[in-house]
């Protein structure tokens, strides 16, 4: 049965209704965009995809967006009506064509409930002064500032010159980065990616994933170049026994089961965990899976442990710009809590002379440098293991004393990477 066509020039309404939708339940509610993506089922694959890519714009742009409405609006508008202004600001402002965002984000706030749909005017008055303004102006708007409770310890750990670039990192968004099962090489020619000097290769930002050589045959995986690193330190051997205790959605254990390792991944999450089992049956790798709280596990021991802890994901927000709008810190005390427990959970399960690597996709010292500190000051059988930390590619300016601190301002002008902190250890009794 064919489709009735859409009326002319309408083609991007649904997509912006899905936005507009995405990104209240995003900002209203609290969720991540990942949480909140079902708002977007029952979409075609290309208008959900233009959707999220919309939403995350704006997000991104959130207070280039709001410093040029601000002199237009004498009043906070109806919430879906602000929705609409600023995520029709931030297209209008990167190129969007006039008429047509204007004209659908008036129709969609029309069809938005009685209290937006009585703004309608407003919005189509507004937006249209912003199709004049926004491109010429957005250029010359301060990059988008991290929120204080996060700004500030980046500046008592790297100085304020490093925050600006980590903001400018977070502004430019991230490329796309892969981790081939097999020959790096062999797979950066196959789809004309850049091999970088860690082994992961990058591809430009927007390449449609699934529609790449090699997904459906799991030859590789999304990972950022970052995000592969940890699993790199933990140094698997095949047949060894190892242990990756927060493993869902199942980056590392793949770099694990690919090894050649006999991988036990574990999770809190059993819905979490069912991707990691989709992502083993991708690219025909194997784990043995276990949904429980991983400081009551009582295997082991093991040869090697990973612990990719809970964290912050501050080190994230290039792929979550909604973050710095929806989070503020709180709870920051009982993740790290979470976190040294399940340090001291991993050294009681690796045998005397394994490996023990800790790592945090986070941006804050205290979820970092400051975790590893502890764990050797609590834990008289582990000892660091900077060796372990000597990857090929690994600039020696990333080394500190605790650990590797990876930053998104690293290979800026390559595309950077996420943030991340990676400790290794070794147990001596
Ligand atoms: C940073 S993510 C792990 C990412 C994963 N290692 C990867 O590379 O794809 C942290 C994970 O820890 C899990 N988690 C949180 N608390 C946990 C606990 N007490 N025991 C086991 N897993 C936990 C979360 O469900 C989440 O999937």
């Amino acid at each position: 049965m064919s489709r009735r066509p859409r009326p002319a020039g309408r083609e991007g309404q649904p997509a912006r209704r899905a936005a507009l939708h995405l990104f209240r339940a995003v900002l209203e509610e609290r969720r991540t965009l990942d949480e909140a993506e079902p708002a977007l089922d029952g979409l075609a694959p290309a208008d959900r995809a233009r959707a999220r890519r919309l939403v995350a714009e704006a997000f991104r742009n959130l207070t280039r967006a709001d410093a040029l409405l601000a002199p237009h609006l004498r009043r906070t508008p109806p919430p879906a009506a602000r929705a609409a202004l600023r995520l029709g600001t931030v297209e209008l402002a990167q190129g969007g064509a006039a008429h047509g965002v204007v004209n659908d984000w008036v129709a969609v706030v029309a069809g938005a409930g009685r209290k937006a749909a009585a703004a309608r005017g407003m919005v189509n008055a507004v937006l249209r002064k912003m199709a004049g303004e926004a491109p010429a102006r957005w250029a010359d708007l301060p990059v988008p500032a991290m929120p204080g409770w996060l700004r500030a310890p980046v500046v008592a750990a790297w100085g304020a010159r490093v925050a600006e670039a980590i903001e400018a990192a977070h502004a430019a968004g991230a490329p796309l980065d892969l981790t081939a099962k097999g020959d790096p090489d062999a797979l950066a020619a196959r789809l004309g990616a850049r091999r970088l000097p860690t082994g992961s290769l990058r591809l430009p930002r927007g390449a449609q994933v699934t529609a790449l050589p090699g997904y459906a045959e799991g030859d590789w995986w999304v990972q950022d170049a970052a995000a592969a690193l940890p699993a790199r330190a933990l140094r698997p051997r095949p047949g060894e026994r190892v242990l990756d205790l927060c493993a869902a959605p199942g980056g590392k254990t793949l770099q694990l089961a690919a090894a050649g390792a006999e991988v036990t991944a574990l999770d809190l999450s059993p819905a979490r965990l069912e991707r990691v089992r989709e992502n083993l049956a991708r690219t025909g790798l194997s784990a043995h899976l276990s949904a429980e709280d991983a400081r009551a596990h009582a295997g082991g021991p093991y040869d090697a442990v990973l612990v990719d802890a809970p964290c912050s994901a501050t080190g994230t927000i290039r792929r979550h710009p909604e973050l710095p709008h929806i989070r503020d810190g709180a709870g920051l005390g009982a993740l790290v809590e979470l976190q040294a427990a399940l340090i001291d959970r991993a050294a009681s399960l690796v045998a005397p002379g394994g490996r023990l690597v800790y790592c945090a996709c986070s941006l804050l010292p205290d979820e970092g440098e400051a975790q590893a500190a502890a764990a050797l000051a609590r834990r008289p059988e582990l000892r660091a293991d900077p060796a372990a930390l000597d990857l090929p590619g690994v600039e020696p300016a990333w080394r500190g004393p605790e650990g590797l601190r990876l930053r998104p301002d690293h290979w800026l002008e390559a595309g950077g990477m996420d943030g991340f902190f990676v400790a290794a250890f070794r147990r001596v009794a």
